[in-house]
Formats: structure tokens, sequence, C-alpha cells
């Protein structure tokens, strides 16, 4: 936390740590001055020096108060514009942490993305828990200065009211776990009622929710999602409301229990007019002084919880088993070729879901050979997307190993397979950028090559659809822009695909579903193209997942995959060959077709 706020701004960090010092001294000599005014007033004739001696003393006083409030207000204006720029910075921080991680875990996993949302939420704490910080410090500092000035007076003193901080400060600590705890109990909820607001009010669901009149019903299931919330937060607020009125009541019996032995002492003659003054004024600012003590030590403890969300991502994304910055596990044995010979091999590979207990790949041996197209067949659920984000290196294997052409994957830095990959997924990104751009970023180093991308059209078939816009490739596309203008869904698909054809020459092209908009002639015939390209550049292999039969039957080796196992495998003919569940799956699809 310290070291984040030196690097936000040095200069203006030292100058706060300077108004924090003369606040804390202004305030500590209020008392003081008061003191001597008193004692002036009562002992001395009040004439002449004396009078001139007291002017002085109530000078003094009103200016150091008035200085203390000063150097406060200054204190939290500077601290509020810090606390902006150290957020903005976390916030950057968190943003490249997030998507420099190569696997995608931590975007899927549901507790992950509540550490991250609040995160992101809490990162203008951070600097604001720094400086609460220096604030405890200023603030015990003050606190140690006030007992030394009431124990000058009479050592029971300081007993009285410092007796009372301690508890105080623990039954606060207690109010704000109790507010914690309440928010992370209901972090699901939350996200479920986020969720489900947003399935009303978004754009892209409208028209199913439209359809199907659920709006009224998901707003409902919304609604109580929200009042679960804000039934167990207020519950929460009460009982930390309760508990912030019991440390209150107990600092406040302490500084009746002060001042009235300060009377004691002043009426046996113990202790002078100017010494009850000094009571009551340290008395009041003990008050204020523990509890802005108690509030700051909460938000310094909610900044070290918000630093320790931090100190996770950042070793989240260090971790070599998310595929993250130090993922390179010693010298790398061989560097991958610039064409396949051989193929990418799977040995034995098994995977579960981080966080879940169910296998969803079980023990699969599978050789994909150079310059084939694979196509990978099953029915929904039996993993064949799965493999295919274990085969792009976003997870990795919980057993076993993939080789390309004999090299390890787990041994290579993650972006350097990823370097040599394209892929298209059937929940494809939409990138609201100009046509070109939205193209173009599928190989960065190209993103401003218009020809470049005027053949990854062609390779996509997508060469007619940037013709039909109104600025060609120039074209605003998606509401993120003003006149930005909308695709169909079959539309952002040949973009995809198109943008999974820059690269040149990738070792795999994975094509999931990216033509599920398309009839099935024209998926055909884009997967034709690719086949036909892969036949032309053997150097790489090309996987096809689609449901599709008079597609699938085209590819020249075909994987059968069940409940995450591999049932069957071979070409088209062989594998209608026999009986078996391909040929079955085959013969259901026709039976549909042809009614
Ligand atoms: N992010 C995830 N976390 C946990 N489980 C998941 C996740 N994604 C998929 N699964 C589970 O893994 C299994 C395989 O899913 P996968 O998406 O690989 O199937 P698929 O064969 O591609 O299906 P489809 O044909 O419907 O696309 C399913 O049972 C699914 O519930």
């Amino acid at each position: 936390m310290l070291v984040l706020a030196w690097r936000t701004d040095r200069r203006a960090g030292l100058v706060l740590a300077a108004f924090l010092l003369c606040g804390a001294v202004s305030h500590g000599l209020v008392g003081v001055f008061l003191r001597e005014l008193t004692d002036t007033i009562f002992t001395g004739a009040m004439a002449g020096p004396a009078v001139l001696e007291a002017g002085l003393w109530a000078l003094a006083a009103g200016g150091a108060l008035a200085a203390g409030v000063a150097f406060g207000r200054a204190e939290l204006a500077l601290m509020q514009e810090l606390a902006e720029r150290m957020g903005v910075a976390v916030q950057e921080e968190i943003l490249t942490l997030t998507s420099g991680v190569p696997t995608i875990e931590h975007l899927e996993r549901p507790e992950h993305l509540d550490r991250l949302r609040t995160l992101r939420e809490e990162s203008r704490q951070l600097y604001f828990a720094v400086w609460a910080l220096a604030l405890v410090v200023e603030h015990a500092a003050q606190i140690g200065l006030g007992v030394a000035l009431l124990a000058a007076v009479h050592p029971l003193l300081p007993l009285l009211l410092g007796g009372a901080v301690l508890p105080s400060l623990l039954v606060r600590g207690r109010a704000a776990r109790h507010i914690d705890a309440a928010a992370e109990r209901t972090a699901e909820t939350t996200r479920l009622e986020q969720h489900l607001s947003e399935t009303v009010t978004d754009a892209e669901p409208a028209k199913e929710v439209r359809l199907s009149g659920a709006a009224s019903a998901l707003d409902g299931m919304a609604r109580r999602h929200w009042e679960e919330v804000s039934g167990v937060q207020a519950r929460a607020g009460v009982r930390a409301g309760l508990l912030t009125f019991a440390g209150s009541a107990t600092f406040l019996a302490g500084y009746v229990a002060a001042l009235g032995h300060a009377a004691w002492l002043a009426r046996q003659g113990l202790a002078t007019p100017g010494d009850l003054v000094l009571v009551a004024t340290v008395g009041v600012q003990f008050v204020t002084q523990a509890s802005r003590l108690a509030f700051h030590f909460g938000s310094v403890t909610a900044g070290l919880r918000a630093a320790a969300r931090l100190a996770w991502l950042r070793a989240y994304a260090d971790d070599p088993r998310a595929g993250g910055r130090r993922a390179v596990p010693g010298p790398i044995a061989r560097a991958l070729p610039d064409r396949l010979d051989d193929g990418i091999t799977l040995h034995g590979v098994s995977f579960t879901y981080p966080g879940t207990t169910r296998q969803v790949l079980h023990d699969l041996d599978l050789r994909l050979p150079a310059g084939a197209t694979v196509a990978l067949v099953g029915s929904h659920g039996s993993g064949k997307t799965t493999l295919a984000k274990l085969l792009c290196g976003l997870y990795h294997p919980d057993q076993g190993e993939i080789r390309a052409d004999g090299v390890p994957l787990h041994g290579l830095p993650p972006q350097e397979w990823r370097r040599r990959i394209s892929a298209v997924f059937q929940d494809l990104a939409r990138f609201e950028l100009t046509a070109a751009e939205t193209v173009g970023v599928g190989d960065l180093p190209r993103l401003g090559d218009r020809r470049a991308v005027e053949e990854a059209l062609a390779r996509a078939g997508a060469t007619g659809l940037i013709a039909g816009l109104p600025d060609g490739l120039s074209t605003e596309l998606g509401d993120t822009f003003e006149r930005g203008h909308r695709l169909s869904g079959g539309q952002w698909q040949r973009l995809a695909l198109a943008r999974a054809s820059m690269r040149r020459s990738p070792l795999l092209l994975v094509l999931d579903e990216p033509t599920a908009s398309l009839d099935a002639p024209a998926e055909s015939a884009v997967f034709a193209r690719y086949a036909e390209a892969a036949r032309r550049h053997p150097g790489a292999v090309t996987l096809l997942i689609t449901h599709r039969f008079p597609t699938v039957r085209t590819a020249d080796l075909i994987v059968v995959l069940d409940a995450g196992r591999i049932v069957q495998q071979g070409t088209h003919d062989a594998l209608m060959a026999r009986p078996g569940p391909y040929a079955d799956l085959y013969a259901l699809q026709r039976a549909a077709f042809t009614g």
C-alpha cells in the first residue's frame, strides 16, 4: 500500500505528511493554551500585563484551533485528489493483470469474479487506507500527548479516559466485521440480482424476454434477491449500529467520570481551574480522536483486505499454473517449428474445471495429424469446446500433456503457443471497432494492413459483406458508436472467421461452431474453403467443431466424443462401415432432414 502511494505522487505525499504533522501539533496545543488562559484569568490580578497575557493565550488557542481545522481541510482535499489518482493507477494494474493472464479460469470462476469485482470497487480505498494509517498514527500521538497532559494533573485521569478507549475500539472493529461479513455472505445473491436486472434491461436478451413475457417474472426474482440482500445488510447495519452505540456510551462514561474526578480535585485544591478546562478540552478531543482512530483503523483494515486481493491477483498472474507471466519453467527444450511435420498429440489428458469436482475429459489419447482437417463431434456437453480450450492453452490439463511435434505445450511460454494459433469460438467476441479493425485484431502486427485484412475477408467468404457496408472497411460497427452499423449474428460470425484468418501460418486453426448462424450450404462452403487451404499448406492442424454432418463427412479425421471420452475415430467412410455412435448420430440427422 505504501509503495503504491509513494509511486502515485511523492511530492504531494510529503506535503500531505507535513499537513498531518502540523494538524496533530495544532490540536495538541489548543488544550495547553486554554489552560494557560484560564489560570491567567483565575490567578492574575486581571489588570495591565495579565489582561494582555490572557488575550495572547486566547489568541494562541484560537489560532491553534483554526490552524488544526485548516490543516484538516487541506489534508482531506489533497487526500481525495491522490486517492482518485491512485485508484486509477490500481484500476489500470488490475486491467493489465486480468487481461494478461493467458488462461481464462479467473474470468469463469464465480469466486474469482467476486474477488475481481470487489477489488475494482475498492481500488480507491487503497490510498485512503494509506492515509488512514497515517491518521491512525496522528490520532494515537494526539491521544498520547493528551494522556501525558492528563497524567500531569492526576494519574487516575488518563486511566479513566484511556480505559474506555480500548473496549470501544474493539467494539467498533466487530461492527465493521459484521458489515463485511454481510457483504461476503450476499455476494452470490448480489451477482444473481445484477444478472437478472441486466437480462431484463439489456438489448441482447430483449427479444426473448419480450416474447416470453418473462420480464415481470425476472424482475420479481431480481427484486426478491435484492430484498434478501438488503435484508441481510440492514440487519448487519443494525447490529453494527448497536455495537457502535455501545462503544460511544463507554467513551461517554469514561469522560463524565474523568470530569467528575477533576472537579473533585479542584474543590480539594489539588488542581487549578485551568486543569479542569484542560481535562474538559482534552477529554472532548479524546472522544473525537479515539472515534476517528477507530474509524481510520477500520479504513486501514478495509485497505489491507483490498491490498490482499491485489496481492492475490498479482500472485495469480505470476502463477505458472495459471499460465501467467512467470510461466517459463526453466530452459525451453525445443522451440516450436515453423510448420508441423507430425502433428498435435494428446497423451492421457484429463481435465476438471477448477472449482468443480466433476471430471469433464477422461484420459484422452489422440493424434491430430499435421495437414489434416479434424472434425470433433458429439452430443451437447460431451466436452468438445473444453478440448478446444485445452488445445489453445486457455486451460491446462490436470493430468497428461499436449505436444506439438513432440514439443510439450506446458513447457512453452503461453504467448509462444498463442501466437501460433487462430481460433473462433461459438461465443465469439464482437469487437465494436471499424470493420477493418474488427478483422485486423486477429493479427495485431498487421492491424492496419488493408491488404492482409482483405485477404482474410476473402478466405472467410466475407468480401461481399464489406462491399454492402456504407463505408466499406471504414464502417464503424455496433451500438457503441453513435451512428454505428448494426450487423446480424451471421455477419458477426463471418467477420470473426475473417479475424481468425489473419495469421499467416498458424500451427492450429480452431473453428468451434463459428458458422451456426449460416445455413448448411453456406457452412459447407466455408469449411470447404478452409479444408482446401489446409491441404495447400499442410504444416498445420485444422480442428472443426460442428453438429452438421454434411460438413463433418468432408473432414480427414473424425473424432467422436461421448461424456468426455473418445469413443470412435476415423474417416467418414470407415466410421459408417461399422455400427457405432457415429453411424447412429449420422442416421439420426439424416432422418431429421429427410423427414
Ligand atoms: N467454465 C466451466 N466451468 C465448469 N464447467 C464447465 C465450464 N464450461 C463447460 N463446463 C462443463 O463441461 C462439460 C463439457 O462442456 P463443453 O462446453 O466442452 O461441451 P460441448 O461438447 O462443447 O457442448 P456443446 O455442443 O453444447 O457446445 C459440460 O458438462 C459443462 O457443464
